[in-house]
């Protein structure tokens, strides 16, 4: 924790990028932002803060007289009995300050040498708790990585640790921030009391905590919106968010939390991963304890994302995030980028006008206030996760009542990301998954509950027809561990099914109602367009191939029903003998990044320290280059679709999805995942209307390459045949949504 200076300009392990300070525009933006995260509900009344307060005297006092139960019972001397003392520390979002209404409060309790967890914690304290009528909710998780009780005290959530220190006497005043308090501590109480110091940490080390609280609580916003708010799921949780803007604040020191906000996505959008995010330099300690560091523990070079923690021992906290869901974050960061720069040119514009006319910049900051709430509305537009896929995987439980579902709820949740990571590892990678953070339910079947992961083909890499991806066996393996749960009993069920799209079941839509239309007018779907028509003027300037490609698919666009019919190519996807492809590859201009330079100073800030951490040197997920990717679309006719309807910018995407969809399969068990060639998008005059939206490119030229499911009922005899020889089958075939147009 050696390099950051208190007193000078420098928090953190470089020099800052900027010390400039705001513009009179970032004041009122940032007014302006604080208002707008007050509008949405993301701060407590002040009666629920007093409250919270008040449970917090409550359980200090509950464990004051816990510790002088248990030192009574175990005979402790007068002495030692008067003294014997328990306290409480809290830390997670309440004491970061940025917690939301209903947030928990994360709790550590630190008792004496001779309160044990197991006998007293979580005996006679549990006892104590459940006695209580105050307390409900009670649930210990003793055996967790690190061993808690959940309960509610007067309704508020409490998570409670437990750190049993080698102390007689446990002060009042007790500083748990020096590293001496974790000698001869139990590895338990070592990761129990982490949390509290690393939230300390943390606080020490960001110039301005009101700005960096600010920020804070819209980042945390943003990233539930754009549902990568999640460290279970292999996103990001709240202490991963916190650090991240806490760096931010350090680069930045002088910046406002509206600046901070864009420097946010400007800096995570160009960070070389697995370049670590750190706080302050990583001691070694004095304690032997491990601390991250890829040089010399080879599990550590698996991460792909670190963010360290800054306190000792130094951790990685995001060691749950996979390739994909790096992929899709980084996709948020890009987005998040590139709506800030817009905002910024307007503070430009404003500036520059402020510097000759006063006048100007106030009726200009007028106008700009009127737009910046549409700019934030923007920036946290939610994202339509059910719209951005054509494919999903359901995984639905169940258990014989509330309390075995909860366990196994936690159980399952736990072993999801393996469910994305095997499929991603045992199709190479080709096909992607992209997991829901949430769980959802439906209100009729308390005692079920269903996961979501969108599916799509891996962006940017030809597709081999016929090329196919089972992951029977992946889900069978996948089911196989889950039904390995320790605390299994009979009740705990697991499914796996593929759905289409229009098969989602109503309970995953906001009050449990479907969209009759998918959203339009968003930046997404905005962007995604724009981004489309610009890669047909690419397409319609490009050479022969793509004239051929064009004749090609003109030859073969097929009527619309015949084509809607025959789309699925199940005959092809079923023989074992793909037909010959015939391909054609179009050379289209993959979006760059970023519309400028990168910034040098942030290649410098997370290239020359912290190389040292580097697993490898080609670590930059961020193409900041204008690179030409090669997409390869097929010709054969017989896979085209008619498209002169969906084709249509103003077609109703009900109407495309349901050109697209006419077979009628619901849920079906997994069987079988198909990859087959994508569609020429032909002239790519007209943008597919359901796109995929979120991977390593948000919007990709590659966008036309779709998953398609193919039925499981055969429409003909000879065919049916062919299926029979295996199990029934569901494929799902990467065929183009973006088809040709006829032209
Ligand atoms: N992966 C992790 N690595 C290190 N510390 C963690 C990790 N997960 C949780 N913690 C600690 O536990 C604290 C509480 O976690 P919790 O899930 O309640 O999140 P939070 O930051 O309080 O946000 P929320 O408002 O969502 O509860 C974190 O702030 C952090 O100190
Ligand atoms: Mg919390
Ligand atoms: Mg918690």
């Amino acid at each position: 924790m050696s390099s950051v200076q208190q007193n000078g300009q420098r928090f953190g392990i470089t020099e800052p990028i900027s010390l400039g300070g705001p513009a009179e525009l970032d004041v009122i933006k940032t007014r302006e932002l604080e208002k707008y995260l007050q509008d949405v509900g993301l701060y407590e009344s002040d009666e629920e803060a007093v409250k919270r307060e008040e449970v917090l005297g409550i359980l200090d006092q509950i464990v004051k007289t816990w510790i002088k139960t248990i030192s009574r019972a175990k005979g402790l001397n007068d002495q030692l009995l008067h003294e014997a003392n328990a306290k409480i520390f809290t830390f997670g979002s309440y004491r970061l300050g940025v917690h939301g209404p209903g947030a928990d409060i994360d709790t550590l309790c630190v008792g004496p040498r001779h309160a044990t967890r197991e006998g007293d914690f979580f005996g006679e304290l549990q006892r104590m708790l459940s006695e209580m009528p105050e307390v409900t909710e009670l649930h210990p998780v003793p055996d967790a990585h690190v061993p808690l009780m959940g309960f509610k005290l007067n309704g508020v959530s409490i998570d409670l640790l437990y750190a049993q220190l080698p102390l007689w006497v446990i002060p009042e005043d007790l500083d748990i921030s020096q590293d001496s308090i974790l000698q001869n501590a139990d590895e338990q109480t070592v990761r129990s009391l982490n949390g509290c110091r690393v939230t300390d940490q943390i606080l020490r080390l960001v110039p301005n905590i009101q700005n960096f609280r600010t920020t804070l609580r819209c980042m945390r916003f943003w990233a539930k919106r754009r549902g990568v708010y999640s460290n279970v799921s292999g996103f990001l949780g709240g202490i991963n968010w916190a650090l991240l803007v806490a760096r931010i604040c350090q680069l930045y020191p002088n910046a406002l939390p509206n600046m901070l906000a864009s420097r946010f996505f400007r800096v995570y959008n160009q960070w070389r991963w697995p370049n670590p995010v750190l706080l302050c330099s990583m001691d070694e300690g004095s304690l032997g304890l491990q601390v991250w560091d890829p040089r010399r523990n080879p599990k550590d070079r698996l991460h792909i994302m670190p963010i360290i923690t800054p306190a000792y021992p130094c951790m990685n906290s995001s060691y749950n995030v996979s390739a994909s869901t790096l992929r899709i974050m980084t996709g948020e960061f890009q987005r998040g980028k590139e709506i800030c720069e817009v905002r910024f040119r307007q503070v430009q514009m404003v500036g520059f006008y402020a510097d000759s006319l006063t006048l100007l910049l106030w009726l200009d900051a007028l106008q700009a206030m009127e737009t910046n709430k549409a700019d934030w509305d923007t920036l946290f537009e939610p994202f339509a996760f059910f719209e951005a896929y054509k494919n999903y995987l359901q995984i639905d439980i169940s258990a014989a009542n509330v309390d075995d579902l909860r366990k196994w709820k936690g159980w399952v949740e736990s072993r999801l990301r393996q469910l994305t990571l095997k499929i991603e590892r045992h199709t190479y990678d080709m096909l992607q998954c992209h997991p829901h953070p949430h769980d959802f339910q439906d209100a009729s079947r308390p005692l079920n509950c269903s996961y979501f992961m969108g599916l799509q083909r891996k962006q940017g890499v030809p597709a081999a027809e016929g090329e196919q991806f089972d992951i029977r066996r992946t889900v069978e393996e996948f089911k196989h561990t889950v039904n390995g749960y320790m605390l299994w009993i009979p009740g705990m069920e697991i499914s796996v099914s593929h759905i289409k799209r229009r098969s989602l079941p109503n309970f995953v839509f906001p009050g449990g109602i479907r969209p009759s239309h998918t959203s339009k007018g968003t930046w997404d779907s905005k962007r995604r367009s724009e981004h489309r028509i610009s890669s047909a003027a690419v397409s319609n300037t490009t050479t022969t191939t793509t004239t051929e490609m064009s004749s090609e698919s003109k030859a073969g666009s097929n009527s619309p029903g015949d084509g809607r019919k025959r789309k699925w190519g199940a005959d092809e996807a079923l023989t074992d003998q793909p037909k010959p492809s015939k391909h054609i590859a179009v050379s289209v201009p993959v979006e760059n990044s970023e519309g400028g330079s990168p910034n040098p100073s942030v290649g410098s800030i997370c290239s020359s320290p912290m190389k040292d951490y580097c697993t490898n040197g080609k670590s930059d997920h961020i193409s900041k280059d204008s690179v030409d990717k090669v997409v390869v679309f097929s010709k054969d006719p017989a896979e085209s679709l008619p498209i002169e309807k969906i084709a249509t910018p103003q077609a109703p995407s009900q109407e495309a999805e349901e050109l697209e969809e006419s077979g009628d399969f619901g849920n079906q068990m997994i069987q079988q995942i198909t990859l087959q060639d994508a569609i020429p998008m032909a002239t790519a005059t007209i943008p597919p209307l359901e796109a995929t939206t979120l991977n390593g490119s948000l919007f990709p030229n590659e966008a036309v390459e779709e998953l398609e499911v193919l039925p499981m009922r055969q429409p003909e005899v000879a065919h049916r045949a062919s299926v029979q020889q295996r199990k029934p089958i569901i494929k799902l075939n990467f065929n183009s949504l973006g088809k040709t147009n006829g032209k």
